[in-house]
């Protein structure tokens, strides 16, 4: 068995998998994870089978020793970490590849696994993330505050504004402050994506392109996708296998 780990910025999701396509899945806040003892004991309490390889994803690198020191300690081994320098199926057309965070990178990886050569993939965390995948080739993308910073944000910037709870509205004119903001965090950016994605498809010819929706948030916005998206909240798990597939085996 295989023990994944996707660590964002919030939280970090943890998979057990053998095959690559089925996962059994944890969640832990990111900030939880503090010594390689105790995640040993989170996951002794979850996972009671032998682990033959970690390999981990991680966009928050002053963490990544734990799970170093985890790997030799508990199963005598190396972690494998996400790179897209070490994986050479995908061209990362972009000044810096070493640069682009491990969860874009598994993201693109699985999307032209799993949906072909072309693809525009949406990662909602704690940052947004869009990833445009053209012949095979990453031509980069664009990181946008994720909702709950832009709610954090108002609410530390302003003496007034609350921190209200996310819930997307259906109208694009709030009545009241909460309402206001809402459509000001949600609506306005679903927009925006909206108003980028039509760019990326007339500026990289991929008009036929899937649009995948991903990441934690995503869940907030189901109801409101559009019928031509795909909602695929594992991509980054397969993307995750697929690379310690194509480089550590
Ligand atoms: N199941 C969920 N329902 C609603 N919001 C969620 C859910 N899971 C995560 N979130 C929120 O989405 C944001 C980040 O989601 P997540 O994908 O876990 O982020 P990251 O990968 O950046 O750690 C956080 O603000 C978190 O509170
Ligand atoms: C943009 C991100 C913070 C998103 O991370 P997340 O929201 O999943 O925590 C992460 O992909 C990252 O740190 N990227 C490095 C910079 C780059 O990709 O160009
Ligand atoms: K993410």
């Amino acid at each position: 068995m295989l023990l994944l780990f996707d660590v964002g910025n919030t939280h970090t999701t943890i998979a057990l998998t053998k095959d690559g396509k089925s996962f059994d899945i944890k969640r832990v806040s990111t900030h939880s994870i503090q010594t390689e003892d105790e995640l040993y004991v989170f996951l002794k309490m979850f996972y009671k089978n032998d682990f033959k390889d970690i390999v981990v994803s991680s966009v928050v690198p002053n963490i990544n020793y734990i799970f170093e020191f985890f790997a030799e300690k508990y199963l005598n081994k190396k972690a494998i970490f996400v790179s897209a320098k070490e994986y050479n199926e995908i061209a990362w057309n972009v000044n810096t590849p070493e640069e682009i965070g491990a969860d874009r990178v598994v993201d693109v990886i699985a999307a032209s696994r799993d949906y072909g050569k072309d693809a525009i993939v949406v990662d909602f965390g704690t940052a947004i993330t869009i990833e445009v995948l053209k012949d095979n080739r990453y031509e980069g993308g664009v990181i946008i505050p994720g909702f709950n910073m832009m709610v954090n944000a108002l609410f530390k910037g302003t003496a007034k504004l609350p921190k209200v709870e996310l819930k997307p509205s259906n109208t694009f004119v709030g009545k009241d402050t909460e309402s206001n903001i809402r459509i000001g965090v949600i609506n306005t950016i679903l927009g925006g994506i909206d108003y980028t994605i039509e760019r990326i498809k007339s500026d990289y010819d991929l008009k036929s392109a899937p649009i995948i929706y991903t990441g934690g948030q995503s869940k907030l916005i189901r109801e409101y996708l559009k019928k031509d998206i795909v909602y695929d909240l594992e991509l980054g798990l397969r993307g995750i296998y697929y690379f310690y597939e194509n480089t550590a085996c």
